[in-house]
C-alpha cells in the first residue's frame, strides 16, 4: 500500500504514466502494482467531480489493485469473496486497452508511410518519378477544380448543365471548408520526410489530416460518375485517377496512410450531403436567377 501511493503522490503525473508503460513488470502491463490504475482512478474521479483522495484510497483497497490478493488469495483463503469492482476501475481496462491499439495502428500507419514516401525527395528511391507525381497533385489541386467549374458555369448553355456545376460548386466548396475545419481542430503535422514546396497552399496546409485531395478525388469521381454520361473506359480511368492520386499523396510524402484513407471516405461521405442538399432552380430559386443575371 504505501509504495504505490507514494509513486502517486511524489511524482508528476505524467512522469508515472511514462514509467509505468517502459516497465513490463508494471502495472500498465498488468503487473499488479497500483500506480497506472490509481492514477486512472484519479482523472476519472476527478472528471465526476469526487474527492480525489477518497477515491484514491478507494481504488488502492479494490482486490485488483492488491498484489497477489485475487484470485489466488480469495480463492484459497477462508475470506468472504472479494466486493465487485467500483464501476470506474471496470472502465479503466477497456481505454487502456484502445490505446495500446490505437498506438499499434499508428506505428503501422507511420512505418507504412515513411516506406512508401519513396518520392519524397529529389534523391529518393523514385525521385525521378517526383515530376509526374506533382502533376498528378495539380490535377486534384482546390485552385484547378474550382477555376474549372466557374469557367465551364461561365461557358454552359443549358440549364440542366449549370444545375449540375452548380451543385459541384457548391461541393467543392463545402470539402474545402470541412477539409479546413478538421485539419484546424486535429493539427496532426505532415510527414517529416515531406518537402513544403506545395502549389498554392491555405494556412491549415501545414496539417496532414485528412488529404484535401483524397477528399476531393473520391468527392469529384463519385459526382462524375453520377451526372455525367461516360463509356465505361473513361468510367475506369476516373476511378484509376482518383486512386492514383491518393497514392501519390504518401508516395510525395505528403501524407501518412490514414489521411488519405480518411480522406477518401470524408470525400464519399460528403456526395451525400451534397446529393441530399442538391440545389436546383426549386429549391433555390435566386441563386439560379443570379448567376443568370451574370
Ligand atoms: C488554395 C485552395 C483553394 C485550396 C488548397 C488546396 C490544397 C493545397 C489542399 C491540401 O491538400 P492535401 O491535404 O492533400 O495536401
Amino acid at each position: 500500500m504505501a509504495s504505490p501511493r507514494r509513486s502517486v503522490e511524489g511524482r508528476p503525473l505524467g512522469a508515472s504514466v511514462s514509467s509505468n508503460t517502459s516497465n513490463p513488470g508494471s502495472p500498465a502491463h498488468g503487473g499488479g502494482s497500483s500506480g497506472r490504475f490509481e492514477f486512472q482512478s484519479l482523472l476519472s474521479s476527478r472528471a465526476a467531480g469526487v474527492d480525489p483522495t477518497s477515491a484514491r484510497l478507494r481504488a488502492s483497497e479494490s482486490p485488483v489493485h492488491r498484489r497477489g490478493s485475487f484470485p489466488v488469495a480469495a480463492a484459497g483463503s477462508s475470506q468472504a469473496p472479494p466486493p465487485s469492482l467500483p464501476e470506474e476501475d471496470r472502465m479503466d481496462l477497456n481505454p487502456s486497452f484502445l490505446g495500446i491499439a490505437l498506438r499499434s495502428l499508428l506505428a503501422i500507419d507511420l512505418w507504412l508511410s515513411k516506406k512508401l514516401g519513396v518520392c519524397a525527395g529529389e534523391s529518393s528511391s523514385w525521385g525521378s518519378v517526383r515530376p509526374l507525381m506533382k502533376l498528378l497533385e495539380i490535377s486534384g489541386h482546390g485552385i484547378t477544380w474550382l477555376l474549372g467549374t466557374l469557367y465551364c458555369l461561365c461557358r454552359s448553355d443549358s440549364w440542366a448543365g449549370r444545375e449540375v456545376l452548380m451543385n459541384l460548386l457548391f461541393a467543392l466548396l463545402l470539402d474545402l471548408l470541412v477539409v479546413a475545419l478538421i485539419k484546424g481542430l486535429v493539427r496532426r503535422p505532415r510527414p517529416a520526410h515531406n518537402q513544403m514546396d506545395m502549389f498554392v497552399t491555405l494556412s491549415v496546409d501545414k496539417y496532414s489530416f485528412p488529404s484535401g485531395h483524397a477528399t476531393r478525388a473520391s468527392l469529384v469521381s463519385r459526382f462524375i460518375l453520377k451526372h455525367l454520361v461516360l463509356a465505361i473506359p473513361l468510367r475506369v480511368l476516373v476511378v484509376l485517377w482518383a486512386f492514383i492520386l491518393g497514392l501519390s499523396r504518401v508516395m510525395l510524402g505528403r501524407h501518412n496512410v490514414t489521411d488519405v484513407a480518411f480522406g477518401f471516405f470524408l470525400g464519399y461521405m460528403q456526395y451525400s450531403i451534397v446529393d441530399y442538399c442538391w440545389l436546383s432552380p426549386h429549391n433555390a430559386p435566386v441563386l439560379f436567377i443570379l448567376w443568370n443575371q451574370q
